[in-house]
């Protein structure tokens, strides 16, 4: 158990609703939700379950007990190998065989010695491939990532973390926020949900509603449109990252622990941390909108050793059996899963399909819920966490961890797209199915105690139904607050284009008014020598006095050159006043006067 900073800030409301969001398929997912990552198109992304294992430090009893360190990582092959433990520790009566054995992972993650250049630190973890499948929930993938191995190994803390060292899931949420903040202005609205549950002695129970006694226990469903489910869990909305911390703290808090031999605050329970994301996206060109939904479960097991290992009775005994009930089931799914006849595409016989059906999912409560996470619409990664010192049990976390790399899941692009009005008619739908259902709530409060069960049922039918139009109204006020912020993006584009055009019709203005004047008042220009027709012999009479009559003419030719010039200018100014009057008479169809 992790200790989590607790934040100020608390969600408003908290809707009961469902852990898993249904998975909608994409109609049109050719556009790109948020700037700088790509469009995906629509359709089937098969890839292989990620396995990545780690290694944990030393305990300080391993450390007492100069316990040797059994596991070599290499980081360039990411190869990890476990040696037999030293002869001296064995018992010399054991008939046990130690074998050094490798396997090679998508990672392999040396947390042991901090001296070492290789040692992967908690953000390391995370930037190798945490980080990618947040990216995959932008995309609008479902993503599970979740930690196996056994009691004391580091699954915690490799999903939770410390206050000064966070795991996956916090640094997933924080960062999740970020990229959110960051994109805040777009045209995208984001919702994010939260629930946390833990399996314990297979019953579900509700981490973000405080402990009743006796416990509550939640009901698993299906159904077609959701997929499987847990009825009445509480899915809460956070705004941001201190929300979400304030509940992973509270989850923590109502989370079953125990000191067991091998670890002081060991997880008895499975917990799964949910987090839902949407993503809604308004056109205002069509007026319609394109939805992703994202579901990222981050999912910390119970410890995967033998119930003798920890030397448990009574109490820790039936959980051990319990939790060994769920993990040898989730054995039996990887196992059918990984199956090679299963992952042929040509073999898509009867027989194969039987095969399929036969995983046995609904065998334990963890694999019945995690069913589309392990086989199905989701991206998925297995992080095998190992203790340094114990070969037995590593041994069979590696070829757990190894086998699970043979599975592939089909994940695919939760996208949507909804016209305006097609919502209108969702949410009108919506409105006459509550109303109906009121009156059949009721009216069965009427009804005889046999069909107490049917009422029951009816009431629940009726409170989902409430929660999905609350979430739709949500969403249709989402829309419409990315309609008004695009609209006043538009308005403030158009404001300086308004500005200039503003200015050019002024000056156009200004521009007809001088042209108007000039057409009424031409300037009438003195006739030059050769209009004037006269042919004037040039006397050349030299004297004193013409001397200053010379210069007299040269400052009358002087004179005349200027003015000359000036009228020149003019009438250059005229020709071009005349060409605007034309060019304005085109452009503004001016009758000809
Ligand atoms: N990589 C690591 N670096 C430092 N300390 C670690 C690391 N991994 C685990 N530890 C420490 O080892 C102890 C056991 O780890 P943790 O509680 O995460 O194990 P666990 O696998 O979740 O056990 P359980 O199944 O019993 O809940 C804790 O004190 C934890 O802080």
């Amino acid at each position: 158990m992790m200790d989590i900073p607790h934040a100020a800030s608390s969600p408003d409301i908290s809707y009961i609703s469902t852990a898993s969001a249904p998975s909608l398929r994409a109609r049109d997912s050719t556009v790109s939700m948020a700037s700088g990552r790509p469009s995906y198109l629509a359709g089937e992304e098969g890839g292989n379950v990620k396995v990545v294992v780690r290694v944990r430090k030393f305990l300080p009893r391993e450390l007492e007990r100069q316990a040797p360190c059994l596991i070599e990582m290499d980081p360039n092959t990411q190869k990890t190998t476990i040696h037999p433990p030293p002869a001296n520790t064995l018992d010399a009566n054991s008939r046990k065989v130690y074998e050094e054995k490798s396997f090679v992972f998508d990672k392999s993650f040396y947390s042991h010695d901090e001296s070492m250049p290789h040692f992967a630190h908690q953000q390391d973890v995370y930037a190798s491939f945490g980080e990618d499948f947040l990216d995959h929930n932008f995309d609008g993938y479902h993503t599970c990532i979740f930690a196996y191995g056994q009691t004391g190994s580091g699954k915690s803390y490799t999903m939770m973390g410390t206050k000064d060292q966070p795991g996956l899931i916090p640094r997933t949420c924080e960062n999740l926020f970020q990229r959110i903040e960051q994109e805040q202005n777009g045209n995208i609205t984001y919702n994010v949900h939260v629930s946390y549950f833990e399996i314990y002695n297979e019953h579900v129970r509700d981490l973000l509603t405080p402990r009743t006694n006796p416990p509550t226990h939640l009901k698993i469903r299906e159904s077609k449109s959701e997929g499987v489910y847990v009825q009445n869990l509480t899915d809460s909305p956070v705004k941001s990252f201190g929300d979400i911390q304030r509940l992973m703290h509270m989850g923590d808090l109502n989370r079953t622990v125990a000191a067991t031999k091998m670890n002081d605050t060991s997880s008895r329970s499975h917990a799964v941390f949910t987090l839902t994301l949407k993503q809604i996206q308004h056109d205002i060109a069509t007026d319609s909108t394109i939805e992703r939904t994202a579901r990222m479960r981050l999912v910390d097991l119970a410890g995967s050793e033998r119930a003798n290992r920890t030397e448990a009775t009574g109490q820790r005994l039936r959980e051990g059996g319990n939790i060994n009930q769920s993990l040898t089931t989730l054995g039996r799914v990887i196992a059918a899963l990984a199956d090679p006849k299963r992952q042929r595409p040509s073999a898509r016989s009867n027989q194969t399909k039987r095969r399929a059906d036969v995983v046995p999912y609904r065998d334990s409560v963890l694999t019945w819920l995690l069913k589309d996470s392990l086989g199905g619409n989701s991206k998925t990664a297995m992080v095998a966490c190992i203790s340094p010192t114990d070969y037995e049990e590593t041994l069979s976390t590696l070829r757990y961890a190894d086998q699970a790399k043979r599975i592939r899941t089909r994940a695919t692009v939760n996208q949507d797209a909804v016209s305006a009005a097609e919502r209108d008619a969702q949410i009108k739908e919506m409105a006459e199915t509550i109303r109906l259902l009121q009156l059949s709530v009721n009216a069965s409060t009427t009804r005889k105690r046999d069909e107490a069960d049917r009422a029951g049922q009816e009431l629940e039918d009726y409170q989902r139904q409430v929660t999905k139009m609350q979430r739709a109204m949500e969403e249709s006020r989402a829309v419409a607050d990315v309609k008004i912020r695009a609209l006043n993006a538009e308005l403030e584009e158009l404001r300086p284009i308004n500005e200039r055009l503003r200015n050019e019709v002024a000056s156009l203005r200004r521009h007809l008014a001088l042209a108007v004047g000039e057409l009424k008042n031409p300037i009438v220009l003195p006739p030059t020598e050769e209009e004037k027709g006269c042919d004037v012999e040039t006397i050349e009479v030299y004297s004193d006095e013409d001397e200053e009559e010379e210069s007299d003419d040269e400052g009358y030719s002087s004179q005349h050159a200027e003015w000359q010039a000036d009228i020149e200018e003019l009438m250059k100014d005229l020709g071009m006043f005349k060409q605007k009057v034309a060019d304005d008479r085109s452009r503004f169809t001016i009758p000809a006067a």
